[in-house]
């Protein structure tokens, strides 16, 4: 059976409102990435070295990333050969494969989160400013009220001017309260006083929004140690997650912040903004394969039901929807 047609199957068995939130939000990716891999499939005979050569080059350009490019390709050869796969048209069903193997490969690939069920969980969030942090903290928020559970959210970031009112726009729109102090106060004071809150009110979840300090990495490290160094002590094994939030938009440059806060703190997830708004999704792919970080959330709207549990399946279908649709039964 052809993986298109698994893909099918089982995407026919999960929810529809998922499958159109990632169909709709990959759209841009998709015209772009897919109609390339289309247009090349056209246009090749026979699957030769120059189909290889022109298909690294889409990858590329979609920022999938160098490294994962390679080994992707290095796969699909080998594939190839050992299906004898002569038709370039058997070849796009091989890729979307591959490129989930490639997401699930090396383990840590499950976008759950660390949630405790009989007693509080503290959620960090880290990251720089206007990549979606504050949005996203709303959104999750939301999800969580939404579940039933008892939310409550930490104003850690004191330092830029808006933050602390901009918490509170979201915490209104959901319904969760914000604990706060003034702006310029030590973001460990707030923790401290949230973790009190939490648990003086039963909270099942807290999360905690944090400055994100990029251009002094010394200062971001101790200003989030100190920061974890309070969770921890007050709440024995939190921060149960700590969530990366990236701009998908800026590609090389998400990599590149990745890299930094990997370096300052453990990062347990990341979240991946703004998805809807890049023709280069294939930066999801570039994220899990060279950081090995796992890729908890994707962003993919404005509105508050617009984050989704990151799913491999999903998001390859999001990219191949129309062929993958066209599949026969
Ligand atoms: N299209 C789209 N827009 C998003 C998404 N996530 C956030 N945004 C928008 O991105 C803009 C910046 O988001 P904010 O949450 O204000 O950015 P910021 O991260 O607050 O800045 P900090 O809290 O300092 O990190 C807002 O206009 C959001 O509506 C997304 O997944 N898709």
């Amino acid at each position: 059976m052809s993986f298109f047609k698994k893909l099918k199957e089982k995407i026919t068995k999960q929810s529809d409102s998922v499958t159109e939130k990632f169909k709709e939000g990959l759209a841009k990716t998709r015209d772009n990435f897919s109609n390339k891999v289309n247009d090349l499939v056209a246009r090749y005979r026979k699957v030769d070295e120059d189909f290889f050569e022109e298909l690294e080059e889409i990858l590329i350009q979609a920022d999938v990333g160098f490294d994962t490019v390679m080994k992707l390709v290095e796969e699909l050869k080998l594939e190839v050969k050992k299906k004898n796969i002569q038709d370039p048209h058997e070849v796009q069903s091989v890729i979307s494969e591959k490129l989930v193997e490639i997401y699930q490969a090396g383990g840590k690939s499950s976008s759950e989160l660390n949630i405790q069920s009989d007693s509080l969980t503290v959620i960090l969030f880290v990251g720089v400013n206007g990549v979606g942090k504050t949005t996203t903290i709303g959104k999750l928020a939301h999800k969580f009220k939404s579940e039933g559970k008892n939310v409550l959210m930490a104003a850690g970031d004191t330092f830029r001017a808006g933050a602390i009112e901009q918490l509170e726009v979201w915490g209104e729109r959901v319904g969760v309260d914000v604990i706060k102090q003034g702006a310029g106060s030590d973001p460990a004071a707030v923790m401290f006083d949230a973790i009190q809150a939490a648990k003086s009110r039963k909270a099942d979840i807290l999360i905690c929004d944090t400055a994100g300090r990029l251009q002094n990495k010394v200062n971001l490290m101790k200003e989030l140690e100190k920061v974890k160094r309070v969770i921890e002590r007050e709440v024995p094994g939190a921060p149960h997650e700590v969530l990366l939030v990236l701009d998908a938009t800026t590609g090389q440059n998400a990599m590149i912040q990745a890299k930094t806060f990997k370096e300052a703190t453990d990062v347990s997830g990341i979240v991946l903004t703004k998805l809807d708004g890049t023709a280069k999704g294939g930066i999801v792919l570039a994220i899990r394969n060279e950081l090995d970080i796992p890729v908890k959330f994707i962003g993919l709207g404005e509105k508050m039901d617009d984050l989704q549990e990151f799913d491999a399946e999903q998001y390859v279908y999001g990219l191949f929807a129309d062929l993958v649709e066209k599949e026969e039964d």
